[in-house]
């Protein structure tokens, strides 16, 4: 359609609101047709112009050029469609800062390559968009190239991924930024930050299906890809990093204190207990093909369900269907290994690894209602033990509080359980009434970073959980041995969520009891405590 076929005012009002209309719908529905939604949103844009010529008035916020960003056709990228414009351009004409307008004179700007107009989205065959290539499952980093992610504006048309860096902290530097702490293109200062180790390459880096939720050259990227960084003004930044530390805890004196460890000099370091680790703080980078096929589903439906449950924060995995990768807002996980770092990978000697999703109420404020630390500390115990035996002790602490449902519905489920009697027999069935769920940790990306850390073979897995037993082996990595925790270290009232555990299918080598002798299974009532 030619915008010269329009020429009635009120024609053109109509038709805007035909299109308009028809743009949303094709949006809701299908959301793969960033073409068409462009090619009309185009017309939407030549049709306003030429309404806007003719001082008409009553429907200019529909896509007048420097119209409020908060509007209908904001659906659509409000700058894509001038597609004969580069995407990283900055108007000063069509500023769409609100806090400014409400300012006669700007306040002075801190240097800021933030463009002014909102880019809500980009198109793959947008003019200026270029992302750097990404070969994921290449061995060789420089053909599989680096995650470029940043919106800033030297790099944003270079992004091969959608999301942001930092995980969940992707939102406190937007805070930064936005209360002008933190210069948007602050460039960081990575010297002497590189791995406190030296790490790998493993076959596994270089299988697409094997590593689908981690970035295995994150640990390297500014010094693998410092030219790109230098030549091309590109930000790319580390997902991965290594340091070495001593940590203390005050069950692993006692250890020491009852025998049970004894002090080398070197892993456990004295009869404080105090030990030393070498810790790998892992971001997530997700290979959505990667992902969806972990999980059974198509690509498509995963980026649909990404975009939707995430508030529509991120559109460009509706848009972008040659963008691969998705850094999401997500808590990530900590690898802690005792000894050798190499002897992860060696066959030739033991593994004693635990898996450990947080919770925090017990890990770190020993709450009774779950075995989460004691499990967790008789499985840094037990890594020690097996580094101190020429082998090596792995514990991987991942962020996925509450089962990954989060603390408030852990405590919802909390209160409705000591309302009601606490039965071990009702246990999980309270959290799927509120969560829908029982769990949403999905084990299924966890093994990655086994993968990634070179590990073939577990000989001693310090966990009960069948969900991570089968997501480890059906990654084709054997368990030899599965050590549930040891009785004693049992705390009072977690009886009731470790029987109601071992029923639904965790592993144990004691009784698993049938539903009468489970709903005999209570915890301590509020009353009990309270006085
Ligand atoms: N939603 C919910 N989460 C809980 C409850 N009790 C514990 N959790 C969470 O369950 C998870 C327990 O994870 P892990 O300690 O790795 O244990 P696990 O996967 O159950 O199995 P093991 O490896 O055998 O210990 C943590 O994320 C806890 O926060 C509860 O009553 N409700
Ligand atoms: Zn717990």
């Amino acid at each position: 359609m030619a915008s010269g076929e329009v020429s009635q005012p009120s024609d053109q009002s109509d038709l805007l609101k035909r299109i308009l209309s028809t743009v949303k719908s094709i949006q809701e529905d299908y959301g793969h047709l960033p073409a068409t939604v462009e090619a009309i949103q185009r017309q939407v844009n030549v049709l306003a112009g030429i309404k806007q010529a003719q001082g008409a008035v009553g429907e200019r916020h529909l896509s007048a050029p420097g119209a409020a960003p908060h509007t209908a056709t904001s659906l659509v990228n409000h700058q894509a469609t001038r597609s004969d414009q580069a995407a990283t351009e900055r108007p000063s004409s069509s500023r769409t800062d609100d806090s400014e307008s409400h300012h006669e004179t700007p306040p002075p700007r801190k240097h800021s390559t933030t463009t002014s107009r909102i880019i809500l989205t980009t198109y793959p065959e947008q003019s200026g968009i270029d992302p750097l290539p990404m070969n994921w499952g290449n061995s060789n980093p420089h053909e599989r190239g680096p995650v470029v992610v940043s919106r800033s504006q030297s790099t944003i048309r270079r992004r091969n991924a959608i999301g942001a860096h930092g995980g969940s902290y992707s939102i406190y530097f937007a805070l930064a930024v936005a209360s002008k702490n933190l210069d948007v293109d602050h460039k960081p200062d990575f010297t002497n930050t590189e791995p406190a180790v030296t790490f790998g390459p493993f076959p596994q880096w270089a299988d697409p299906k094997k590593i689908v939720s981690m970035d295995p050259f994150g640990h390297l990227a500014p010094w693998l890809f410092s030219d790109i960084i230098r030549d091309g003004d590109i930000h790319i930044r580390p997902t991965i990093a290594v340091t070495k530390a001593h940590m203390k805890l005050p069950e692993l004196e006692q250890s020491v204190r009852a025998g049970r460890l004894v002090p080398d000099g070197k892993i456990c370091i004295n009869e404080t207990g105090e030990l030393a680790v070498t810790k790998f703080a892992v971001e997530p980078v997700w290979y959505l093909p990667g992902v969806a096929e972990r999980f059974g589903v198509d690509e498509g439906t995963l980026r649909r369900s990404l975009f939707e449950n995430t508030g529509g924060s991120f559109p460009e995995l509706i848009t972008r269907g040659d963008i691969k990768l998705f850094l999401p807002p997500i808590g990530g996980l900590t690898v802690y290994c005792f000894g050798d770092p190499a002897k992860m990978s060696d066959p030739n000697v033991k593994l004693a690894l635990r898996v450990h999703d947080e919770c925090n109420g017990s890990d770190v404020f020993g709450s009774d209602i779950c075995t989460c630390r004691p499990y967790l500390i008789f499985g840094v115990e037990e890594a020690v033990k097996e580094a101190q035996q020429g082998g090596s002790g792995v514990v991987i602490y991942f962020r996925k509080e509450g089962r990954a449902l989060g603390e408030v519905t852990k405590y919802l489920v909390y209160n409705a359980r000591k309302r009601g009697a606490d039965r071990a027999s009702e246990y999980f069935q309270r959290t799927e009434n509120i969560a829908g769920v029982k769990d949403m940790r999905f084990q299924v990306l966890m093994p990655d970073i086994l993968h990634w850390l070179g590990i073939t073979k577990i000989d001693r897995m310090l966990s009960m959980s069948n969900m991570k037993h089968d997501a480890i082996v059906e990654q084709g990595i054997p368990i030899h041995e599965r050590i549930p925790i040891p009785d004693e270290l049992i705390p009072e009232d977690s009886r009731v969520e470790i029987d109601a555990k071992i029923h639904s299918g965790y592993f144990t080598t004691g009784k698993v009891m049938n539903m009468a002798e489970l709903s005999e299974v209570h915890g301590r009532a509020w009353e009990d405590v309270d006085h």
